[in-house]
């Protein structure tokens, strides 16, 4: 990834991500936002089990890219591996049957991010990223030594602390419609420093892009008691991409969205 961040400003963008799309480069997301742009630039692309990561990155950055490759299909097929174990201790934990999460994303497919924060002379007045929940399912996060990240945590921003030997692991806004609400997604952001580049990478776990996001029934007394209406990740997804920056408030703002485009109800 640092080999890749440092590459010129014109070799960068000439892997942009293409409007509504989330794979690519993008600086300060400055093609898609005109306002609190993010002290940050980003590269993304999707991770299905299929991939061969290794020729797709060739591919897309470059043959000088191959001993990243093969780094990023470990990484990324490690914590393919670690978010079902992830998901079974969290159907544990509802009582309901152990592998049903990890069912529902055995064909899904994730994004691989790496964020570049660089240093900042005026850090207290922009932020890496902005105050959100992550609108997919489970987040599992690695972050340098440098320190940044933040969650919103009993009124207050609390650091996390960085450990090298450690992920740091949130549920996402899908998983809040998963569970029928009964967890709850982790509002959080990324500061940044007036010194040193901080740099993390982050694995988004969706679901396959047209798989129902419903509640399993054991969570659900009755039609009534579903907390959100069902939906897929594809919808979600277009609704972050499209027409609303995800912020502390994108699963309400979707449910709304939803209903008045998607349903015609409102
Ligand atoms: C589905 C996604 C949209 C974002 C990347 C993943 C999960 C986190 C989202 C994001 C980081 C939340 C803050 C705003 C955002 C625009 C960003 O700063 O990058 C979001 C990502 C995105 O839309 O690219
Ligand atoms: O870089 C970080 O520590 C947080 C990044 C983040 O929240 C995200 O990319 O969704
Ligand atoms: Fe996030």
């Amino acid at each position: 990834m640092d080999a890749f961040f440092k590459l010129p400003l014109r070799k960068k963008l000439a892997l942009k991500r293409k409007p509504g799309d989330l794979c690519g480069y993008s600086g300060a997301h400055a093609d898609r936002f005109s306002s609190k742009l993010p002290w940050k630039e980003t590269l993304s692309f999707t991770y299905d089990h299929g991939l061969d990561v290794v020729n797709y990155i060739k591919s897309f950055m470059g043959e000088e890219f191959q001993e990243a490759g093969c780094a990023y299909q470990t990484y990324c097929e490690s914590l393919r591996n670690l978010s079902f174990i992830i998901f079974e201790l969290l159907a544990i934990s509802l009582g309901i049957d152990r592998y049903h999460y990890s069912g529902f994303f055995e064909d899904g497919a994730s994004i691989m991010r790496g964020n570049n924060y660089p240093p900042c002379k005026e850090a207290g007045l922009t932020l890496g990223t902005g105050p959100h929940t992550d609108p997919n399912s489970l987040t599992i996060l690695h972050q340098d030594q440098v320190g940044g990240l933040e969650i919103f945590s009993n009124n207050k921003w609390v650091a996390i602390r960085p450990r090298h030997d450690a992920f740091v692991v949130n549920l996402g806004d899908t998983f809040v419609a998963l569970s029928n609400g009964r967890y709850r997604s982790c509002l959080h952001r990324a500061v940044v420093n007036n010194e040193k580049v901080r740099r993390s990478l982050v694995f988004f776990v969706n679901p396959k892009d047209d798989r129902i996001v419903r509640p399993p029934s054991g969570l659900v007394r009755g039609e009534e008691a579903k907390e959100y209406p069902e939906f897929t990740w594809s919808d979600l997804r277009e609704f972050t991409q499209k027409y609303y920056r995800a912020d502390a408030n994108t699963l309400h703002n979707f449910v709304q969205w939803l209903y008045s485009v998607k349903y015609g109800q409102l």
